[in-house]
């Protein structure tokens, strides 16, 4: 079932059009991934999904509920954890999220149950203001999860937080999306998008360029997974063996080398391997390339990630 639905949304700040036509949906347990460089449009989208901002033209809906501003249905169903971090320092984790909470009126037993989730149920009686900027980030999400949202959204969550964090977001957002929550998630770590989002879009100078799983965005590009083998033995009868199997595409020998184009790499290689011992070749090393999402966002955009 779809959770999310942008249609044709756009948004100009005077000259500038931080956000023009974009349209994607996520549906329920999806993990979407937007990326793109600085200043191409991603928090003035995320802004107009959670009715922070009114687009000029499009529409949000959220489990079919219109977004706006003033929508109240349509937030009921977004959990928010903005880049800019927003708690009481000097209040307690507890008492910051009994506060969000009466706010957002949930029940105060939820605050046990998300203190669990993220990880901090050990540290609730300590000051905000005494966390690490990773333990803030963790709170800010537990305060996101309070209403239990259908969708939520979750703006660069680790950047600048410690691995330990790092991993517990990584982790919650795994659980969330497994029990059925539709995530939508921005970040500059090309290898997070990879691990956690099933589909990512890539947004740049506020069109959205690009949309799909990880292999749908490399196969576009005409980028290829690739195997190369270090042999001992007859390389060129090798060569011919596995030119045969059916997710080869093309097999390159130099010495002792062999470099293989294929479909799947990971799936292939063990056809591979045994194909080789079963010529009675000894294969001495054996690594496999899969193209990634920044190979893909380079072709597109011309940028790296992180510049
Ligand atoms: N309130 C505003 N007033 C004027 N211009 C704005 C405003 N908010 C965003 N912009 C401009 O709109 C464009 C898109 O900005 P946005 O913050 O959405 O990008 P982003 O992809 O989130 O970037 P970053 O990765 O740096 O957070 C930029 O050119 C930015 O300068």
């Amino acid at each position: 079932m779809t959770v999310l639905s942008c249609s044709g949304l756009r948004r100009r700040f005077g000259d500038v059009l931080a956000v023009d036509d974009v349209s994607f949906t996520i549906t329920e347990g999806e993990t979407y991934g937007l990326l793109g460089p600085n200043g191409a449009g991603k928090t003035t989208t995320i802004s107009m999904i959670t009715g922070v901002l009114s687009p000029d033209a499009g529409e949000v809906l959220v489990a079919g509920e219109p977004m706006s501003i003033h929508a109240i249905a349509a937030k009921r169903l977004v959990g928010y954890v903005p880049q800019e971090l927003a708690l009481y320092p000097d209040l307690t984790g507890r008492e910051n999220l009994r506060f969000f909470a009466s706010l957002y009126g949930a029940p105060k037993s939820r605050v046990d149950h998300v203190l669990d989730v993220v990880g901090l149920a050990d540290r609730a009686g300590d000051l905000a203001r005494e966390y690490s900027g990773g333990m803030k980030r963790r709170l800010n999400v537990a305060i996101g999860l309070l209403h239990e949202p259908r969708l939520l959204v979750l703006d660069e969550p680790t950047a600048g937080v410690d691995p330990q964090s790092r991993n517990q977001i990584m982790d919650n957002v795994r659980a969330l999306a497994a029990d059925g929550m539709a995530i939508l998630y921005t970040t500059h770590y090309m290898e997070e998008a990879e691990r956690l989002c099933d589909r990512v879009g890539v947004i740049d100078s506020g069109r959205l360029i690009a949309e799909g799983t990880r292999r749908e965005l490399v196969e576009r590009l005409g980028e290829r997974d690739r195997i190369s083998l270090l042999l001992d033995g007859d390389v060129t009868h090798a060569a011919a063996v596995l030119g045969s199997i059916r997710n080869v595409h093309g097999v390159a020998a130099h010495g002792q080398g062999l470099e293989l184009v294929v479909d799947d790499a990971r799936e292939t290689l063990p056809q591979v391997l045994s194909a080789i011992s079963a010529d009675g070749v000894v294969v001495r090393s054996a690594e496999v390339t899969e193209p990634n999402l920044e190979t893909v966002f380079l072709h597109l955009t011309g940028k790296a990630l992180r510049e």
